[in-house]
């Protein structure tokens, strides 16, 4: 394995054989939910917001992880997460999205469930709350995987989706980092901490569907009508219930080129535990195209992994009651959240 700067935390699965000796009741009942959320690749990210962070990737991790507790299924425990996510202006996604060059939100999204390898995508979208819903919509009402643009908007006003004014979704952090951007004119590739925030979720829940999801503003300062990775199956995402699931982040472009998400299963495919398989497939897009970025990971036994290229990536993962927490390498905070135990805040 090649010595790359990934950061992580990982959890083992300690029921792979056993899984596969047994019937598909008794892995059924057998099957421990897992969710895992990121709140995007980012730089360095100051104390004052390590704790906005913390609280809405913690947050997201357990309002999905209780819905895979209800036994319902990984595609809503994923979509609930990204729009609690979504709606935080913390992050650079729905509310927070970053401005492109004429001052507007475009916002891309996608998701996609391992069962039916179904999957709804949109990009370039204005003024709606939560695109992530919409991708849903795209997936489970059209005959469609992706609608773009003005398509899209009429398709959301033909679902009920109430418009937002743009103004509404702009937080004055990133009308000032635009302004900044423009003056300065950064590169993406040296930095990642310009473009923080793209959310994401994976879940496994206990029938053993595998499902993504993934959200974004994209980069700040992009041309107009420019589409990123993560509406693009295989690149910002992709679940398949044989295999694993994953979501990504970083530089759009370098993930593109490298369809992340589904070198990710490829290595999964070939034997490699969720770890491995992140750190080869972002390994081999830093020496190739020089993008960094992160994944998060489960693979069909609820195995699971968040690893990054990115100096951090704010993650958090709940599996067997205990919530997993970090931002930065090394960092781990782990909490019960069993019955009887108080969640680190209150949703
Ligand atoms: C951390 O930033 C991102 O994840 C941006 C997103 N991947 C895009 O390029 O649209």
């Amino acid at each position: 394995m090649a010595d790359i700067p990934c950061s992580s935390q990982t959890g083992h699965s300690d029921h792979r054989s056993y899984i596969s000796s047994r019937s598909s009741q008794f892995i059924t009942d057998f099957i421990q939910p897992v969710i895992v959320v990121h709140g995007g690749g980012a730089g360095s990210i100051s104390k004052e917001r390590s704790e906005r962070v913390r609280l809405g990737v913690t947050k997201a991790a357990l309002l999905g992880y209780n819905i895979l507790k209800d036994g319902r299924s990984a595609l809503d425990a994923v979509e609930e997460a990204v729009v609690s996510l979504e709606d935080d202006p913390e992050f650079n996604a729905g509310n927070g999205s970053v401005l492109n060059e004429d001052g507007q939100i475009e916002m891309d999204a996608s998701i996609m469930e391992g069962k039916s390898l179904c999957t709804g995508a949109v990009s370039a979208v204005k003024s709606i709350a939560n695109p992530i819903k919409l991708a849903r919509l795209v997936m489970e009402k059209t005959n469609h995987c992706f609608l773009t643009d003005r398509g899209a908007a009429c398709f959301a006003k033909s679902m009920g989706i109430p418009t937002v004014p743009g103004e509404k979704m702009m937080t004055e952090r990133n009308i000032k980092r635009l302004k900044k951007e423009k003056a300065e004119k950064t590169n993406f590739l040296d930095d990642v901490d310009n473009n923080t925030g793209t959310v994401g979720a994976v879940a496994l829940d206990k029938n053993g569907n595998l499902a993504y999801a993934t959200s974004t503003g994209g980069i700040i300062n992009k041309m107009v009508g420019r589409v990123g990775d993560s509406p693009c199956v295989g690149s910002g995402g992709y679940a398949d219930n044989e295999i694993g699931a994953v979501s990504t982040t970083g530089h759009g472009e370098s993930i593109l080129r490298v369809n992340l998400a589904r070198l990710v299963i490829f290595h999964l495919e070939q034997g490699k535990n969720p770890q491995e398989a992140a750190d080869a497939a972002l390994c081999y897009m830093k020496s190739r195209v020089k993008g960094l970025g992160g994944v998060i990971v489960i693979d069909r036994t609820g195995e699971w992994a968040a690893r990054w290229t990115s100096v951090s990536m704010p993650w958090a993962s709940a599996k067997q009651d205990k919530l997993h927490f970090g931002i930065v390498p090394g960092m781990v905070h782990i909490t019960d959240i069993g019955k009887g135990k108080n969640p680190p805040f209150c949703i």
